[in-house]
């Protein structure tokens, strides 16, 4: 059985690799709309009825816009890759590894985690749960991103100023994916997020610095990256490096191809310095490879399937 889709924004910088990943699957029909239609709100309306999935890759107010524009009786399933619903009610939260796989496959409306929550919660989540780490500790978390993690007008900023080496910002607090990630960590406050951006198309590193004896826990590095290991066992998309890590220190490279892994690390030497970090492609697992994956999952095919993932 074939599955129609329609990517609302699929000119846009998620929707694009979304279209990359599809357009050769014979398992989906891609729904188009030509440049001249594609803002059109009255040919929105009608994919949007007309699909069987409608993948929304907009800002956030067009995404609600876009939702609301679903007739229920239509049968159109959602994935919105916005941060309009990822903390809403109705919604199920595209974290399979996190919410399990049947809640994704089972859903009708799928709400595509943010890059760097998906990085945090990749990280902090499995540890709340086993009880390593606290609930009620003030996280702080480091974060890097290419520029694509801004979609195109952060891409043509980067284009026109070619002097930035390293961007700071965020830096009057209040990132829109600070109640995403300590709704779905189960954490007491919200983490104090200092994320930047680099001179690299893609790629993301998501780093959470950690005092155990300080929050009452007394694991060792070697525990939370067992601990992880045994979480993530079996994953396809989720891998997590070996304790001591041994490997580079070149976290990123400036031009990664598309990549739709995580992969997850342990530093540090003893429980008072302990440092989380998480490597991702922001426009694969932080995005589009995320999206194919819970489209995957609900159309009960490999979660892995069109993934860009080393063979
Ligand atoms: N880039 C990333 O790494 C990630 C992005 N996301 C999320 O994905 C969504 C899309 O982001 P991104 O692809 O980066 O952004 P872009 O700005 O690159 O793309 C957005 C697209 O949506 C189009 N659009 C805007 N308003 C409307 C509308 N009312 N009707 C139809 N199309 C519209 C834009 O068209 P036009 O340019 O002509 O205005 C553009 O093609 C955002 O919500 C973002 O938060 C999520 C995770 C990571
Ligand atoms: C570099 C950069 O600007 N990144 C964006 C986050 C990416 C994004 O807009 O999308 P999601 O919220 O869906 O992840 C930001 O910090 O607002």
């Amino acid at each position: 059985m074939t599955t129609t889709v329609f990517i609302d924004g699929a000119a846009g910088t998620t929707g694009l690799e979304i279209v990359g990943r599809l357009q050769d699957r014979p398992e989906f029909a891609l729904l188009r709309l030509d440049d001249a239609r594609r803002k059109d709100s009255a040919a929105r309306r009608e994919a949007l009825n007309e699909c069987d999935v409608a993948i929304l890759c907009l800002p956030d107010d067009a995404a609600r816009e876009a939702v609301a524009m679903i007739d229920p009786a239509s049968g159109t399933r959602v994935i919105d890759a916005s941060s309009a619903h990822r903390t809403a009610g109705g919604w199920t939260y595209g974290f399979p590894e996190l919410v399990g796989r049947k809640a994704v496959a089972g859903a009708e409306r799928v709400s595509n985690p943010g890059c760097y929550p998906t990085g945090f919660l990749a990280l902090v989540a499995p540890l709340v749960r086993a009880g390593l780490i606290a609930t009620d500790w003030p996280y702080t978390v480091n974060a890097i991103s290419g520029v694509s993690g801004g979609g195109n007008a952060l891409i043509d900023r980067f284009a026109r100023e070619a002097d930035i080496a390293f961007r700071a910002y965020g830096l009057a607090g209040g990132h829109k994916h600070l109640p995403e990630m300590q709704r779905h960590a189960g954490l007491a406050h919200a983490p104090v997020f200092a994320p930047a951006v680099v001179p690299a198309y893609r790629g993301m590193l998501v780093e959470v610095p950690l005092n155990l004896p300080a929050m009452g826990r007394s694991a060792s590095p070697q525990a939370l990256q067992t601990a992880l290991a045994e979480f993530y066992a079996g994953s396809p998309i989720v891998r997590v490096a070996g304790y001591p890590f041994e490997g580079s220190e070149i976290l990123l490279s400036r031009d990664a191809a598309p990549w739709d892994g995580l992969e997850l690390f342990v530093f540090g030497d003893k429980p008072s310095h302990v440092r989380l970090a998480a490597v991702l492609d922001n426009l694969g697992k932080g995005a589009s490879g995320a999206a194919v994956q819970s489209l995957n999952l609900m159309c009960g095919l490999a979660e892995t399937a069109g993934l860009r993932l080393p063979t």
